[in-house]
């Protein structure tokens, strides 16, 4: 079994397990649960933001412990107010050290697209995205039939959130692709063998349908990386360990769209 196969094993039998402690009517009752969703697509495309969606990773499989102690208040905050167009909230917890707390703490102190990045099995998660106050989803095409992408796509819709399909290559693009997509991200990362290369989202860049927000997604570690990116049709860049790995996320963040905006000669604004 490689990782992305352990980490979906152990999701399905975490999920089954909520759905019993957890039942959807209680989800539903959630005060985030009847609130109007902040599009993510539209914050990416905002001429006076910056593209990037900034993460919030405590750990990951691949580089084991980054920032196990992170102040969700001040880094969701700092990373909006130095010019990212989104947060992301890994909400996983025994592979991320994440927790839907940790949206939910984003949630409160922030106006602005929160994408909830999960491994996303069950229509069960999608009701608890909407519930935690997610704006956007992540659909992963490796660990998905097309089939289940296409029905989990819809249900998210249907609440009024956001799906970015992630692929890795042209197969899973063409494979699960469907008219409920809203971003396609491409991830720079294998989540096999975690090799990461940039050339994996210029190549597949050309295959994205019109109209979808392209997004690159890992390994994004300098601006220049940036630029090189739009300069291949991306709109959106997702950045984590780049600023997770300092003790300060959010000034990382601020140094990184400083310079980012010397290059692109624009100011970006703070939210
Ligand atoms: O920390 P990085 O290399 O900047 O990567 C961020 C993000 O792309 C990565 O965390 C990610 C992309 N797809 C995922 C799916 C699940 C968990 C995590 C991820």
């Amino acid at each position: 079994m490689n990782i992305l196969e352990e980490i979906v094993a152990h999701k399905r039998k975490e999920v089954s397990e909520k759905k019993n402690l957890f039942p959807v009517r209680l989800l539903e009752q959630s005060i985030f649960f009847h609130t109007q969703s902040v599009s993510l697509k539209k914050y990416i495309l905002r001429e006076d933001k910056s593209g990037i969606i900034a993460e919030i990773k405590r750990k990951s499989p691949s580089k084991g412990v980054i920032n196990p102690n992170v102040s969700i208040e001040r880094t969701s905050i700092g990373y909006m107010q130095a010019g990212a167009s989104a947060l992301s909230v890994l909400t996983d917890t025994k592979f991320f050290g994440g927790k839907n707390e940790d949206l939910t703490t984003a949630r409160k102190f922030n106006f602005c697209p929160i994408l909830r990045k999960d491994f996303t099995v069950d229509e069960y998660q999608i009701i608890e995205a909407k519930s935690i106050g997610a704006d956007a989803i992540l659909l992963i095409a490796a660990v998905l039939t097309p089939e289940e992408v296409k029905s989990l796509a819809k249900l998210a819709h249907s609440l009024g959130l956001e799906v970015l399909l992630e692929v890795h290559n042209e197969a899973e693009l063409e494979r699960s692709f469907n008219e409920y997509i809203d971003l396609l991200g491409v991830n720079n990362r294998d989540l096999a063998s975690f090799k990461v290369d940039l050339n994996t989202s210029i190549s597949l860049s050309e295959k994205v349908p019109h109209g979808v927000v392209k997004v690159a997604e890992s390994g994004i570690n300098q601006p220049e990386d940036i630029e090189l990116l739009k300069s291949h049709g991306f709109e959106g860049f997702l950045i984590g360990e780049r600023f997770m790995r300092s003790a300060r996320p959010e000034k990382s963040a601020e140094s990184f769209i400083e310079k980012l905006s010397l290059h692109d000669k624009v100011n970006y604004a703070k939210a």
